[in-house]
């Protein structure tokens, strides 16, 4: 197996008005080559800062602490000049939210131009040549008279895969999505879905942060659960929606309407995040002593990994 992105004890804490979030705490997982991982957890669970910190996007109010390894470089080491010829280019980032990510006083077209002339052709004839591709690739045609559009006059479902064209102009090894479906209705979702296969038909390693879990089912190879800041179980997909390990991971498919809506008890409350035990404790029904005492370690069960003292 071929690691092309490899994290090791990731932490990202926030600091404001005196209070500080542990969004990510201590996070390991690597990626395969032209895998399709996705990150899956409630809101707030630290899967954007997660993201973030992979392409050194993060504010500057929060600390980044551990090892990102790219094909062997550690990017938190690197300069932000040296980042920036691999961000955008074999690193690429989709953000969240389209309708404000883009900006509003750009053509489409030169917003997509935009990672092709930095990263990958200097001719701007060529440039707008490989915009035109994309937009049919993306399937927002005639390409040739969207290209000169603004934001403004593109659906969202239009804007969410413009962002998608962006994120890929720069021809990256490696494409993080953050939630990609968001508030986009079931055909956008389809058509979004279809062009993040296409990708990975094309051996794009794709990061897709969701909490779309029928989405995670119909893109993803293996599934990476977060909770509070931490990564509770890794599995291969089939495996995990036969039978996910980790307790809230169970309680994630129970509260699907196909499997009666059943909502995990209680919530996550900030206090519970700066916590020495398991966090996930206060709503788990297996809770025992021992995870009060400790945060579980990750331990190996057939294969995948999980967070949880019930697998010891
Ligand atoms: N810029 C920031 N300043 C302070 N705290 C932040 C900042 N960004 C995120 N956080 C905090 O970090 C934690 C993780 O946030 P993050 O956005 O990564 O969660 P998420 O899993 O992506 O949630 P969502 O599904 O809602 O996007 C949250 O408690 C959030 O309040
Ligand atoms: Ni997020």
């Amino acid at each position: 197996m071929n690691t092309i992105l490899e994290v090791q004890e990731l932490h990202v804490h926030f600091s404001a008005s005196g209070n500080v979030t542990r969004a990510v705490d201590g996070v390991d997982i690597s990626i395969t080559q032209s895998e399709t991982l996705a990150v899956i957890g409630e809101s707030g669970s630290g899967k954007s800062a997660l993201g973030l910190a992979l392409l050194g996007l993060l504010p500057a109010n929060c600390t980044v602490a551990g090892i990102v390894r790219y094909r062997g470089t550690d990017l938190l080491t690197l300069s932000e000049s040296k980042l920036e010829t691999i961000r955008g280019g074999k690193l690429a980032w989709v953000p969240q939210n389209p309708a404000g990510a883009m900006n509003p006083s750009m053509t489409v077209g030169a917003q997509i131009g935009e990672p092709v002339y930095l990263h990958v052709e200097k001719n701007r004839s060529v440039v707008r040549k490989k915009v035109l591709e994309l937009l049919q690739f993306i399937r927002i045609t005639p390409p040739e008279e969207r290209i000169d559009s603004y934001p403004y006059s593109f659906s969202g479902g239009m804007l969410q895969r413009s962002l998608v064209a962006m994120g890929i102009a720069g021809l990256p090894e490696v494409l993080i999505a953050d939630e990609p479906t968001k508030g986009i209705d079931i055909m956008n979702r389809q058509s979004v879905s279809a062009l993040l296969r296409a990708l990975r038909e094309k051996g794009i390693t794709l990061l897709v942060i969701t909490h779309d879990l029928s989405f995670a089912r119909n893109l993803a190879d293996r599934i990476a659960v977060m909770y509070s800041g931490r990564i509770v179980e890794v599995r291969e997909k089939k495996s995990f929606f036969n039978g996910p390990l980790h307790p809230y991971a169970r309680g994630m498919l129970l509260s699907l309407p196909e499997n009666g809506l059943h909502p995990i008890a209680g919530r996550t409350r900030e206090s519970d995040k700066c916590d020495g035990g398991c966090r996930f404790r206060f709503r788990c029904t297996y809770a025992m002593e021992r995870c009060r005492a400790e945060p579980p370690l990750i331990t190996l069960h057939d294969g995948s990994a999980v967070r949880c003292w019930l697998y010891d």
